[in-house]
């Protein structure tokens, strides 16, 4: 085995309380944002360094799968508001009742309002057939994937960028809207723009629509179903 140099390894510290605070707060208060963006375009240096944090994310097999779509074209994102509103209506269609009236109530898509997209991409063949790390699940693509989209969410909430994540959508329409190759596996349509205000709790939760579950009965000790 080849010896690493030296050079290539840093002291690991605890980061100060300030730099922990930081982090954690980054942590607590990202929000999906529908409804708060303003009409501001994002810098392009910033949109570089939250590129660069989504390229920083962990991989199976340093796969790097990722392919980052960024998409200001104010007609690309009508198609894919279109997109939204059909799959959102037989969405809304397989609930009954008051839950249908809550669902058809709640705001689950910016594409319109903010400044840019991003639709983020997996390429099962980034790094040949056999990839390690992968060869027993090859969903773990995927989930290195939605790593990278977890850096560029918190990245943008220190930078006071709002992202929502929307996922109603046939991937035909929006496959065919961006010309995205049948192999290549969609992840995830972000909206992005400044925003003055965020929710302190998850929207979902503020309107009624689900709470957050206690951390006490998701936490099990040695095996399945053991409440510590
Ligand atoms: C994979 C995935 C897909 C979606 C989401 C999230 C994730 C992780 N979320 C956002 C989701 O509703 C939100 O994260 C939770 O309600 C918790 O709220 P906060 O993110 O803490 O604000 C989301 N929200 C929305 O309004 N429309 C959508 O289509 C989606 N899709």
């Amino acid at each position: 085995m080849r010896p690493v140099p030296k050079d290539k390894r840093v002291r690991s510290q605890a980061f100060s309380s300030a730099q922990r605070a930081a982090v954690y707060r980054a942590i607590e208060t990202r929000r999906d944002v529908r409804d708060q963006f303003l009409p501001e375009p994002l810098p392009e240096d910033l949109v570089r360094r939250l590129l660069e944090a989504a390229h920083r994310a962990p991989s199976v097999g340093f796969m790097q799968p990722w392919n980052f779509i960024v998409i200001r074209d104010p007609a690309m994102r009508a198609g894919a508001h279109r997109a939204f509103l059909r799959a959102n209506e037989e969405a809304a269609e397989l609930f009954t009742g008051e839950r249908q009236a809550l669902y058809r109530s709640l705001k689950l898509e910016g594409i319109l309002k903010a400044p840019l997209s991003i639709c983020i991409t997996c390429d099962p063949e980034r790094a040949g057939s056999v990839v390690l790390g992968r060869t027993h699940n090859p969903r773990m693509d995927v989930y290195s994937t939605v790593c990278a989209v977890q850096n560029l969410w918190l990245a943008a909430r220190a930078e006071g960028v709002g992202v929502g994540w929307v996922s109603i959508f046939h991937d035909a329409d929006i496959r065919s809207l961006l010309g995205i190759p049948e192999r290549i596996e969609i992840v995830a349509w972000l909206c992005l723009g400044y925003v003055d205000e965020l929710y302190s709790e998850p929207e979902l939760a503020v309107k009624g629509w689900r709470q957050r579950l206690p951390l006490e009965e998701l936490v099990y000790a040695d095996r399945w179903g053991n409440q510590e």
